[in-house]
């Protein structure tokens, strides 16, 4: 890891996203056009093509929810009914009610919120295939009012789903799951087959063959963000331990060799400290080879004079996570503007809310905290304006609209407002 000391904040994580090739996005538009023709068969050609698996149903059958609970430690079943109580109390604060305002002229005015009909969590294969992105993704559109909530994921070498993702699914009361990925499966959500009936809204990552179908089909459908890789940032003080700092850094690392993990701290000595820190823990993660890429790629250690500096680097930066572990953290809160997630204190590891606390761990990376917020109920909702006029506020304005009518030469809508003094 790189340690650099530095006096301004000219620093940025920005990556360059992956927008894939000429040949993939060819790819990605021939299999949408072929999901679109022929419906189930193609899904199952896919299947077979992309995930050597032929299947005889799409949809995840009761005996699979059975098997993947017998598989699944009792204890774990309990720890993510658990965390799913706490995310589900955590959105229900975020929920939006409708609301109408009247004036003494007889106008209402008023917000309509109406939740999405129906939407699609992509649950990616392989190790990324997290049952905690099942919770993060099906419960804000619950606490929304979504009806119909469809996940879409390609099945494993058994021609099943991973039972974590099952169960997760299951305690939710999610039983409409397809054995379908990649872009055929956002294809399916798009337009629909006889066995999949569109949906309204498309959530959650992939691979380039996901994103870039994701990107094709929106407008169709709308499309939640376009997640890039982990990102941590920890804002410290000497206060702060760094065998916990490197542990931490470690955690968004092990995800992708494209994460980044950078400290931004007031202390040189604690900065060496973290380095040997990270080499030494490194060594010992499964997924080494990951997480050293990562911290090689994209690992920075900034060195500041002071605090004031550190937050103006924070906020340059604008990560998905920040912790900030200094002697006072809430303090330093007022100062940070750009961050998705803000983690305060040494007790709030950044893994505590990745799985538990509550918040949504969908969050904006690359930057894109400067105006994005995280995965949140609002995203599930939508919104209808709502406008009665009474005779009294009819009369009292018609003619204002008129005339703005005609300053923009549009003379129908003049007449139409005009039309009611006949
Ligand atoms: N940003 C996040 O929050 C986040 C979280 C989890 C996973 N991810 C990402 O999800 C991805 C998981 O990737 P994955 O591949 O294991 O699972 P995936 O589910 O994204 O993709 C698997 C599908 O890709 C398709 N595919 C594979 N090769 C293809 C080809 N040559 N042509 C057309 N389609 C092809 C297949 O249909 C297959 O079913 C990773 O890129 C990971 O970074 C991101
Ligand atoms: N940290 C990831 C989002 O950046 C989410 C996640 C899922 N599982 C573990 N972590
Ligand atoms: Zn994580």
């Amino acid at each position: 890891m790189k340690i650099t000391r530095i006096t301004d904040k000219k620093v940025s994580l920005r990556r360059t996203i992956d927008t894939g090739t000429e040949q993939q996005r060819k790819d990605v538009q021939d299999i949408i056009a072929t999901v679109r023709n022929d419906g189930d068969k193609a899904l199952f050609a896919y299947t077979k093509k992309f995930d050597q698996v032929s299947l005889s149903s799409l949809l995840v059958t009761d005996e699979e929810f059975t098997e993947a609970y017998r598989e699944l430690d009792k204890e774990l079943v309990d720890i993510i009914r658990e965390a799913a109580a706490n995310i589900r109390s955590f959105h229900e604060k975020q929920k939006r009610e409708s609301w109408f305002s009247y004036d003494d002229d007889g106008t209402m005015l008023g917000q309509k919120m109406t939740p999405l009909d129906a939407v699609g969590v992509y649950v990616p294969g392989g190790t990324a295939a997290y049952p905690s992105s099942v919770l993060m993704n099906v419960i804000p559109a619950q606490v929304a009012g979504v009806k119909r909530i469809v996940i879409t994921s390609p099945p494993n070498g058994k021609g099943t789903l991973p039972a974590g993702v099952l169960v997760a699914a299951k305690e939710l009361g999610v039983a409409e799951i397809y054995k379908v990925g990649g872009a055929q499966a956002i294809a399916a959500l798009a337009y629909g087959t006889e066995t999949i009936a569109s949906v309204d809204k498309i959530m959650g990552p992939g691979n380039i063959y996901v994103a870039l179908a994701k990107r094709e089909v929106f407008g169709i459908v709308d499309i939640d963000m376009i997640a890039g890789p982990s990102e941590i940032v920890v804002l410290s003080d000497e206060t702060a331990r760094a065998n916990e700092i490197a542990a931490d850094l470690l955690s968004q690392a092990e995800h992708d060799k494209n994460s980044s993990s950078i400290l931004v701290t007031t202390s040189m000595d604690q900065a060496e400290k973290v380095k040997a820190e990270v080499e030494k823990q490194v060594a010992l993660l499964p997924r080494e080879e990951i997480a050293k890429a990562s911290v090689e790629a994209y690992g920075h250690i900034y060195v500041t004079d002071d605090l004031e500096t550190a937050i103006a680097v924070v906020n340059e930066l604008a990560p998905e996570h920040l912790e900030v572990i200094t002697e006072n953290p809430l303090a330093c809160l007022p100062g940070i503007k750009h961050a998705g997630a803000i983690f305060l204190g040494r007790y709030s590891s950044e893994p505590i809310g990745d799985y538990f606390a509550g918040p949504n761990h969908v969050l904006p990376t690359n930057g894109t905290a400067r105006f994005s917020s995280p995965l949140n109920v609002d995203d599930f909702m939508k919104k209808s304006s709502i406008i009665q006029y009474s005779k009294q506020s009819f009369e009292k304005n018609f003619a204002k609209v008129a005339k703005l009518a005609r300053l923009e030469g549009l003379e129908a809508h003049a007449r139409a407002v005009e039309e009611r003094l006949k």
